[in-house]
């Protein structure tokens, strides 16, 4: 099971209509997933990490190519996905986010009680489980995003820059907060990122995209044992070499951009 093909992208391409004109956000994109991996997306602004991600959870469609998601189960989510920010509704309190995908599917009363209380306690927010969205920090907030991608206990969790508004010490402790909960659940993430010390830290494998149009130009593995610390990361000589190659790939990739677009 661990080793079975989880997501599978094949040629896909898309296309937007901006103005007249046509633009090409991702083009030839081919990848495979693992069940239970962890996978980070770097790439330079608008190389349409965001675009693939919605294909994935089937908030678009692609103009051409294919991909699946394979179900393990029924009756659960194929998909959940965390955003930057705004992904809890104002309205219902903290516990009522958390469980807000287990009452849309009517799981039983008492499973969802189990699941929301559990992730609840796993995000630190069990005294919070009442307040509303409005009286919690940044860091708070998407805690309760996590919790509920998880206490839904989807096939596969699609996360788009989820720390990016967050101070670094918030940023800090809730990657190992989301490293703990996904290696208790080993659940198939793709996780998009701008920052390069997030990505080795959270990652099997980091896809690094081109500039526009996107494509997947080069993958990194990180073998880098686990349970993992940023201290890790930040302090192993084969993760600088890592570091550099991606920060190299950004670099040329971002100057690409540049010359494309003053043409
Ligand atoms: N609905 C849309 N209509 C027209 N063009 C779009 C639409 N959505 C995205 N695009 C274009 O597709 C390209 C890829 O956008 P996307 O948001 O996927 O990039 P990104 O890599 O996630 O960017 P960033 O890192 O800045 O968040 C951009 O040129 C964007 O303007």
């Amino acid at each position: 099971m661990q080793s079975q093909e989880k997501i599978q992208v094949n040629q896909l391409t898309k296309v937007f209509f901006k103005n007249k004109e046509r633009v090409m956000a991702l083009k030839d994109i081919n990848f495979s997933i693992k069940n239970g991996e962890f996978v980070c997306i770097l790439g330079p602004s608008g190389c349409g990490k965001t675009t693939l991600l919605r294909i994935l959870a089937g908030l678009e469609k692609s103009s051409s190519g294919d991909h699946r998601i394979h179900a393990s189960r029924t009756n659960h989510p194929l998909q959940s996905m965390v955003f930057q920010e705004q992904g809890v509704i104002p309205w219902m309190t903290v516990q009522e986010n958390v469980s807000l995908g287990l009452r849309m599917r009517h799981v039983p009363k008492n499973h969802i009680k189990e699941r929301t209380k559990t992730y609840l306690q796993k995000v630190g927010l069990t005294p919070y489980a009442d307040l509303y969205p409005k009286e919690l920090s940044g860091g708070m907030k998407q805690r309760v995003s996590i919790a509920r991608a998880f206490a839904n206990d989807p096939e596969i969790l699609l996360m788009d820059e989820p720390f990016a508004a967050l101070d670094e010490q918030n940023k800090f402790i809730l990657q190992e907060e989301l490293l703990s909960i996904w290696e208790e659940t080993k659940k198939t993430v793709i996780f998009i990122t701008h920052s390069i010390d997030e990505a080795i830290l959270l990652s099997d494998r980091i896809f690094l995209m081109s500039a526009q149009p996107g494509t997947i130009k080069d993958e990194v593995k990180v073998d880098l044992p686990r349970p993992r610390q940023m201290t890790q990361v930040r302090s192993d000589p084969k993760m600088a070499d890592v570091f550099l190659k991606i920060w190299n790939h950004l670099q040329t990739e971002v100057q690409e951009s540049r010359i494309k677009s003053e043409r």
